[in-house]
């Protein structure tokens, strides 16, 4: 049962001292190349269908840094945004289709300030590692037989990443907080 093929013969941890490095993009001429100043946090398989996956893979691996960490050093000219009203606005490469980063502009998004990004993409090692599975009910939109869905969830729980249908229930507490907060019942 394959979840993705960076993890599927386990997880490696993280660096604690790591300090970021570069992101590019599968073509194999004037690649897209994106720098990331910093380590990434709430790494996670996404098995929604609007995240980049490679080739067969059953789920993304997407992680979050801040947006100010991010910028594009090479071939920018080859990006384009996938999906202009999707809250993820993610920058692709129009050659190869790799998602380079995905940026929030809606400054009332609860994660505003949080770019997402495909650490895959990325020569280095030491980068943060997968914590948790999120949206894994939804890889049945991609497709996957529902009949499937116990041994997804098996196979998710001893590679470490408890599965969940949504986000994992930190960041769920951040979004609640958000909207509390917005609407009042919890002071501002
Ligand atoms: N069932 C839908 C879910 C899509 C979805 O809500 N995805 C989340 C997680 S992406 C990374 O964790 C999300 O926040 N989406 C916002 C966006 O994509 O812009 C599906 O599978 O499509
Ligand atoms: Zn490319
Ligand atoms: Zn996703």
């Amino acid at each position: 049962m394959s979840i993705h093929p960076a993890i599927d013969n386990g997880i490696k941890p993280g660096s604690d001292n790591f300090q970021g490095g570069s992101l590019l993009c599968h073509c194999s001429s004037n690649p897209v190349k994106v720098s990331v100043g910093a380590q990434t946090a709430h790494n996670h398989a996404c098995g929604c269908t609007k995240c980049w996956k490679p080739e067969g893979a059953r789920f993304s691996l997407v992680a979050v840094v801040s947006r100010d960490a991010v910028s594009v050093a090479e071939n920018g000219d080859k990006t384009a945004i996938v999906d202009e009203s999707a809250p993820i606005q993610r920058h692709a490469c129009k050659e190869c289709g790799v998602h380079m980063f995905g940026r929030i502009e809606n400054t009332d998004h609860p994660f505003y300030g949080l770019d997402f990004v495909h650490t895959e993409l990325s020569p280095e090692s030491g980068w943060s590692a997968p914590q948790f599975a999120a949206f894994v009910s939804s890889i049945i939109e991609s497709g996957e037989n529902p009949d499937n869905m116990d041994a997804v969830r098996t196979r998710l729980r001893e590679l470490g990443l408890e599965p969940y249908d949504c986000l994992a229930p930190p960041l769920m507490d951040l979004i609640a907080t958000h909207t509390a907060k917005k609407s009042g019942a919890l002071p501002a």
